[in-house]
């Protein structure tokens, strides 16, 4: 048996810490795991060796014993832990998490927040009435900024567990990860967890998914996943409910045909891919093509995930496992291609649409010598996240550094903790901006960075108009906080506001689904926040893109001694000019340091001056004479002042330390 201490070494390794950098040799034992950056792990090739004698044979497993399914569900209702009870009651992993600590979230950042933000794979073995199953549990991010993990998770199923919580009820998350699974043609399995909670309500919980989803209460299922009540018929319902993969093989002529749906990158091996196999057999030494790219490459290794690698002779219709073949760089694998063998051919699969970058910000290195590093680190993170964009960027004020496109600002705030966790980086960010688009006369601009944004108060600059990106908002909040949150949506410029109820009738506190039309740069900042104290915490909200509209947008631009300093650029709507004019001066007035002269702070759009504060001059130097006498602290204060220099900015002829840029850009106004 394996001693207590070693395995929950190893699952550490392997499940609770993914990303982290380290290897783990417990006493004794001479195998050695280690983790690298990413989600793939290694073994030694002894214990590989091993691992392939005893890998599960895949022949016996044709496509009508597997279920490809997903879990979908809102933030925090339970995904992760009814992964976890799956797992245990398969026996995929021993029954062991005292703690509650979850198998399947990994990253720190996932752990503190509670959130997972990369979906993660697990194939299980069942037997179920006398028939031995294999169940793909494909894992699913749950918050807005990661739709598209989900739509490309969903996409290799063929059936999702809606999950949702019985204290809280139908969520705006789960009502939009709904849409994406029935649009892709899922069987939706309705489940209620938490009722062991005291405050749970599974009946009327019931109705609001039957009024809302269609569902019939009779097919709902009630679950605790924290204590594994009910689980096992969750494992029947798969089995019974969602349909195996459609074979293809005969229509394909036995040809391989393999769907590539999640990469991840592995420094020793390369690019691990993700693959759901419509048709034929995969095997190791096959010579492959990619239709994307036409690129050739000859599979090395590959098998199950269950949960962690776990390598196989083969991988057959219908199965889900990995790859390794050959892929230097994670930018080849492209998530939604099809991969065949060299000289045959096959139908592509559909494909996905890319990733779009919805947010975008500057990032600096707070110390400017420190940018090799963070380029290095950011490189480096991106291979784990493919859907950031990057591209070099340099500021009078700031330096060198980088533009990131993320998905939303959690992806953004996600990718910052990441960075500064995982490659200790001290950065500055500077304030959020969405792509606007720009109409001249003759031609469209899309901007992203304040900086490209003309002067649309010059009309010799031809700009015609400016449009902004909106999407359409659902709110979930109990009926009682529907007038707060109008007001908030009414003071974020929202329009074409309508409300339903979601509960039949005769309940107190029915829960209420607000529908919004926003721009996208009104809920990039700290729309979410105040949502959330608003409504005491009940509110839920999500969004989807709703394309651009025509807006009153100007460049907002800072003058510090009447010198403009670009990273502090901002684009408003010329309704709230004043407003955020008044409170950026504000903010700045505080955080910049006085100098020898008085330093007016302006806020501009075009030339017009738009709000003003004056930074009075600093005295007669008090400090002369403090230094005076002790040879040595004289020399250390000297080292200070040439360290301080070093990080200092000039702006025109006011000395601002680089700090301050930290200062004004993270506190919130
Ligand atoms: N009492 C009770 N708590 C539960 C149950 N299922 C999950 N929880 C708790 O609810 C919290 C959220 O559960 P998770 O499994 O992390 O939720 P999730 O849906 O994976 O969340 P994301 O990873 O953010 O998508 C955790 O504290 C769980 O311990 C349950 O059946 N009963």
């Amino acid at each position: 048996m394996m001693h207590p201490a070693w395995r929950d070494a190893c699952l550490k390794v392997l499940l609770g810490g993914r990303r982290a950098q380290l290897a783990v040799i417990p006493e004794g034992n001479t195998r050695v795991w280690s983790c690298s950056h990413d989600r793939g792990f290694h073994t030694s090739p002894s214990s590989r060796a091993a691992q392939r004698a005893q890998a599960p044979a895949m022949e016996d497993y044709p496509s009508e014993v597997i279920r490809n399914f997903s879990i979908i569900a809102h933030i925090d209702h339970g995904k992760s832990t009814l992964a976890d009870r799956l797992l245990e009651l398969t026996g995929t992993v021993p029954k062991l998490r005292k703690d509650n600590q979850q198998v399947l979230d990994k990253l720190k950042v996932e752990r503190e927040r509670g959130i997972t933000v990369k979906a993660q794979t697990a194939s299980m073995f069942y037997s179920y009435m006398n028939k031995r199953y294999l169940l793909n549990l494909i894992d699913t991010p749950g918050h807005v900024d990661f739709s598209w993990e989900v739509a490309r998770s969903l996409a290799a199923c063929q059936g999702a567990l809606l999950l949702v919580d019985a204290t809280q009820g139908v969520q705006a998350q789960t009502l939009s990860v709904f849409h994406v699974a029935k649009e892709k043609g899922l069987v939706i399995v309705p489940i209620l967890n938490k009722i062991d909670l005291p405050a749970a309500q599974p009946e009327l919980m019931a109705a609001q998914m039957q009024s809302t989803f269609g569902v019939d209460p009779s097919d709902i299922l009630h679950i605790s996943a924290k204590t594994g009540k009910g689980i096992e018929n969750v494992l029947q319902a798969i089995i019974e409910r969602i349909p195996p993969p459609a074979s293809a093989s005969a229509k394909n002529d036995n040809r391989l045909k393999a769907f590539l749906f999640d990469s991840s990158y592995d420094r020793y091996r390369g690019v691990i891919s993700l693959v759901s196999i419509q048709s034929g057999v995969l095997q190791k030494g096959d010579r492959i093509q990619s239709m994307a790219t036409s690129k050739r490459y000859e599979v090395t290794d590959l098998g199950i995930m269950s949960p962690e690698e776990k390598p196989t002779a083969s991988l057959r219709e219908g199965q889900v496992g990995w790859m390794v073949c050959g892929m230097k760089d994670s930018a080849e694998a492209h998530v939604g291609d099809t991969m065949h063998r060299v000289g045959e051919t096959v139908e592509p699969m559909p494909g996905f649409k890319l990733a779009k970058a919805m947010v975008y910000a500057g990032i600096f290195p707070v110390d400017s010598n420190d940018f090799v590093k963070l380029e290095e680190s950011i490189k480096r993170l991106t291979l784990t996240d493919r859907s950031v964009t990057v591209s070099r960027e340099s500021s009078t004020a700031l330096g060198q550094g980088c533009r990131l496109g993320f998905l939303g600002t959690l992806h953004m705030d996600v990718f910052r903790q990441r960075l500064e966790d995982e490659y200790d980086a001290n950065v500055i960010i500077t304030a959020p901006t969405v792509p606007y688009k720009v109409i001249y006369r003759d031609r469209e601009q899309l901007v992203s960075n304040p900086t490209d944004f003309p002067d649309v108060t010059d009309t010799s600059n031809k700009v015609v108009e400016v449009q902004e990106p909106v999407v359409n908002a659902s709110i979930i909040v109990p009926e009682e906080y529907l007038g707060e949150m109008m007001d908030l949506c009414f003071a974020h410029r929202a329009e074409e506001m309508d409300y339903r109820y979601l509960d039949v009738s005769g309940v107190t506190s029915s829960r209420i689904l607000l529908k919004a039309v926003m721009p996208l740069s009104e809920i990039v900042t700290d729309f979410f926040d105040k949502l959330k104290s608003r409504s005491s915490g009940f509110a839920s909200f999500d969004y989807e893109d709703a394309g651009y509209k025509a807006s009153n947008l100007a460049k907002m631009v800072f003058l510090i001694n009447g010198k403009p300093v670009d990273a502090l650029a901002l684009i408003v709507h010329r309704s709230a000019e004043q407003a955020v004019g008044r409170a950026w001066v504000k903010k700045l007035h505080k955080v910049i340091p006085r100098q020898l002269f008085e330093v007016p702070i302006q806020a501009a759009i075009g030339k017009k001056i738009v709000a003003r504060e004056t930074l009075s001059a600093m005295r007669a130097d008090v400090t002369a004479g403090l230094y005076g006498g002790h040879h040595e602290r004289k020399l250390k204060h000297l080292e200070n002042q040439k360290e301080s220099k070093r990080r200092m900015k000039k702006i025109g002829s006011v000395d601002l330390p680089q700090e301050a840029f930290f200062d004004i850009l993270s506190s919130k106004s």
